[in-house]
């Protein structure tokens, strides 16, 4: 069986090295460029490549994308940043993509965006949205190092936006909070009505923490990423569904048999 030709895009950044060297391993992946800031992109329809893994930053990741749809070259992006209208510009882009044909044409090409692509991280979102509806407060705190680029986290807002649309469709009331006065930011953000908190400590990697509170109870659930290979096995299942899995897909969770 031929092997997938993957290309890595921010291939000297921290989880784009770890992810040369999780296709460089993979017995039935072959590494066809790891491209850096600056390297031409060109080089990407040049070695063939058949799905790029995007692990850059905001700022590069949706023109990287647009080379990517218009050459028919699938995508797992791990990369954060994600708002409404850019998956909006990307469905556009991923609409114009070329088509499968018959009577419901689909676009061929596929993309996933993973805000994590660890499975504890997976876990805690569908945990916190079951839990979400059973408890009067919730708030998010992530943890991260202190050169991440972007707060609140990607994987934290996802999380919050998981928990706010589960506490909708519940009913749910607004949660409790009497705070009148507060120093800026002192709340965290809101996500939907979420606080998320954001931390950032030398010595941590990727952690999140969701706090629910009831009536006389909490319920915290702890998720820590302590290297970066937790997000490796995922980041390779992404690889080999994508190219099977046309349009866009949000989430892992989506690749995953969650039950
Ligand atoms: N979804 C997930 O599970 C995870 C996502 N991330 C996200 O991945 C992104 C990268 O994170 P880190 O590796 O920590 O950052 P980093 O700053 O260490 O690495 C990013 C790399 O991309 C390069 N780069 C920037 N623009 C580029 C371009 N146009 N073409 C090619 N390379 C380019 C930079 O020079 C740098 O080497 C962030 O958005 C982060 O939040 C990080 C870890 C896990
Ligand atoms: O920048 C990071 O490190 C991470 N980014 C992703 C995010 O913003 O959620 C995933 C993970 O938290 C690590």
């Amino acid at each position: 069986m031929s092997k997938l030709r993957v290309a890595v895009l921010g291939a000297k950044g921290r989880i784009g090295s770890e992810a040369v060297r999780a296709v460089e391993a993979a017995d039935d992946m072959e590494l066809v460029a790891a491209l850096g800031r600056g390297d031409k992109l060109e080089t990407l329809a040049e070695t063939g490549a058949q799905v790029v893994v995007e692990l850059t930053n905001p700022a590069s990741v949706m023109g990287n994308l647009d080379f990517c749809v218009r050459h028919g070259i699938h995508a797992v992006v791990g990369t954060t940043g994600w708002t409404d209208e850019r998956l909006a510009h990307l469905r556009t882009s991923l609409d114009a993509s070329p088509t499968t044909g018959g009577e419901a044409p689909t676009p061929s090409t596929g993309v996933l965006i993973a805000p994590n692509f660890s499975i504890g991280a997976v876990l805690t979102m569908k945990f916190a949205a079951q839990a979400a509806r059973y408890f009067e407060s919730v708030e998010v705190v992530e943890l991260h190092h202190p050169n991440k680029a972007d707060a609140p986290s990607g994987t934290a807002t996802r999380t919050a936006q998981l928990i706010a649309a589960a506490r909708a469709e519940a009913g749910c009331a607004p949660q409790p909070d009497a705070t009148v006065t507060a120093l800026d930011g002192a709340r965290g953000a809101d996500v939907d009505g979420v606080p998320v908190h954001a931390v950032r400590l030398r010595g941590l990697l990727a952690h999140q923490e969701v706090l629910l509170g009831g009536e006389g109870e909490t319920l915290t659930i702890r998720h820590d990423s302590l290297h970066h290979s937790s997000f490796m096995p995922g980041i390779l299942l992404g690889v080999r569904r994508v190219v099977t899995t046309p349009g866009l897909t949000f989430g892992l969770e989506h690749f995953l048999d969650l039950g």
